[in-house]
């Protein structure tokens, strides 16, 4: 039997950066919010075994969204922080949806709604024992700034720098272990894999797709209508 997975979906944010009256994942993009587009790309695969999304404890929205009332799709709360709301969910897919520690699960955020099926398609198709991620090689020249002022410190060798996306894609049990030891060490995550490297681990990096940007200001959310114009 082909290999299921769980997707976790953090969608607890606020969305501080989009300046908005509503938390981002809950704004329109051509007629659907952004959160039920991102759920979207996974709810008809036959290899996705169920979606759990995490919500903010306060959240007045989610009740409307098209997939609440879904069989395979499963709210939590989040937590105020990302890591803590991926916790969150790994916490809820153990104790609850009888997912084992060896199960690997995609952590994919709200707030990246158009996930192209290919780029899916290449992180479930990867086997690797040290998990996996989507990521994009950098295209352009990266410069480091100076510390305090706009200005260039150095310029980056780009060849070796890649900007990590989601989905990403670890065993539950130790991307849970790792996240605890994260937040015991006061080390800053931002996203999973950084939680795993802390302990050694060497994720694959997949290439993703630019059109998986994360909708993060603004000008991402008039990117993102216009490519669904
Ligand atoms: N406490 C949090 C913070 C973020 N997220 C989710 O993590 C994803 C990526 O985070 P980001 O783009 O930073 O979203 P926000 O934290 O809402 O944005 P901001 O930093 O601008 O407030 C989003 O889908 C967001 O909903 C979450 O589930 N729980
Ligand atoms: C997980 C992530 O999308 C990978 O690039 C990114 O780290 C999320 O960062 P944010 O500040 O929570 O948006």
């Amino acid at each position: 039997m082909s290999k299921k997975f769980w997707v976790v979906i953090p969608a607890a944010g606020v969305g501080r950066r989009m300046q908005s009256d509503c938390p981002k994942q809950y704004l329109d993009i051509s007629g659907k919010t952004v959160l039920d587009r991102t759920i979207s790309v996974f709810i008809e695969r036959k290899d996705i075994e169920g979606i759990a999304v995490g919500i903010g404890a306060n959240d007045a929205y989610w009740q409307d969204s098209i997939w609440a009332e879904h069989s395979n799709v499963h709210s939590y709360v989040g937590g105020s922080e990302r890591s803590e709301t991926v916790q969150n969910g790994l916490s809820f897919l153990l104790d609850q949806h009888g997912v084992t520690p060896h199960q690997s699960v995609l952590v994919h955020d709200a707030a990246r709604p158009l996930l192209p099926q290919t780029a899916l398609d290449k992180i479930l198709s990867h086997d690797g024992k040290f998990g996996c991620i989507l990521a994009l090689p950098c295209r352009d020249t990266i410069k480091q700034q100076q510390q305090g002022n706009a200005t260039i410190h150095s310029t980056l060798d780009r060849r070796l720098l890649w900007q990590a996306q989601t989905p990403q894609c670890f065993p539950v049990g130790a991307l849970k272990k790792a996240l605890e030891q994260a937040v015991q060490d006061g080390a800053l995550i931002t996203d999973e894999s950084s939680a795993m490297e802390r302990l050694g681990w060497q994720p694959a990096l997949i290439e993703g797709d630019v059109l998986n940007f994360k909708i993060t200001s603004p000008d991402d959310l008039m990117l993102a209508r216009a490519v669904l114009r």
